[in-house]
């Protein structure tokens, strides 16, 4: 079985929780890790996981990824595209198996989420969510994650292999 997750980060925080829910999803799963700028097609796919970094209280826009640059060094091309602009353009990926996560301030108070606005996104695309939108946290804009973040990463990707297991021998 075959599973994209396609991630969308300015300093690096989700690209590397996408690579530990990679790690999560195991054996289970022949992984490919995708940076959203490239537009990867989840054609072919029995398992598609999208994530990004929460800006402004939901998706990213331009704005924002432009402010992020103001604010840090962001990777190469991110700025250019992100999940908002991916779901935009994706064709209806109807019945495919998917689950979104983020990565958020640890603020308590601070509300709002990529991961909720991306899981309504990927809805109105016709996938089938298997686990509900999961969030990581990192200190500051620009990071680190929170200790044991990645950890709590790889086991949301084994819990998301099991989900997406037993959604597939009940139809
Ligand atoms: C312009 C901008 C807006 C942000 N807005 C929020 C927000 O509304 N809520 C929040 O929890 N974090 C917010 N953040 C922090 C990001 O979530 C954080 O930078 C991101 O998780 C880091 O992940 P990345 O390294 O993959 O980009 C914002 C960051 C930027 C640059």
């Amino acid at each position: 079985m075959k599973a994209l997750i396609i991630f969308e980060s300015m300093f690096g925080n989700t690209q590397s929780i996408a690579h530990a829910v990679a790690e999560g999803l195991g054996d289970a799963y022949d992984v490919r890790v995708a940076d959203v700028a490239t537009m990867p097609r989840a054609y072919g796919v029995d398992l598609v996981v999208v994530g990004g970094p929460t800006h402004a209280f939901g998706m990213s826009r331009p704005s924002t990824r432009e402010d992020a640059r103001r604010q840090g060094t962001v990777r190469e091309g991110a700025v250019a595209a992100g999940l908002r602009e991916y779901f935009d353009c994706s064709p209806v990926l109807h019945g495919l198996a998917a689950a979104a996560f983020d990565t958020k301030i640890n603020k308590p108070l601070v509300p709002g989420s990529a991961a909720r606005k991306a899981q309504k996104e990927l809805r109105r695309l016709g996938c089938r969510i298997v686990l509900p939108a999961e969030h990581f946290l990192v200190t500051g804009t620009g990071g680190p994650l929170l200790e044991g973040e990645r950890e709590r990463a790889r086991q949301w990707g084994a819990a998301l292999a099991q989900a997406a297991a037993r959604e597939h021998h009940s139809v």
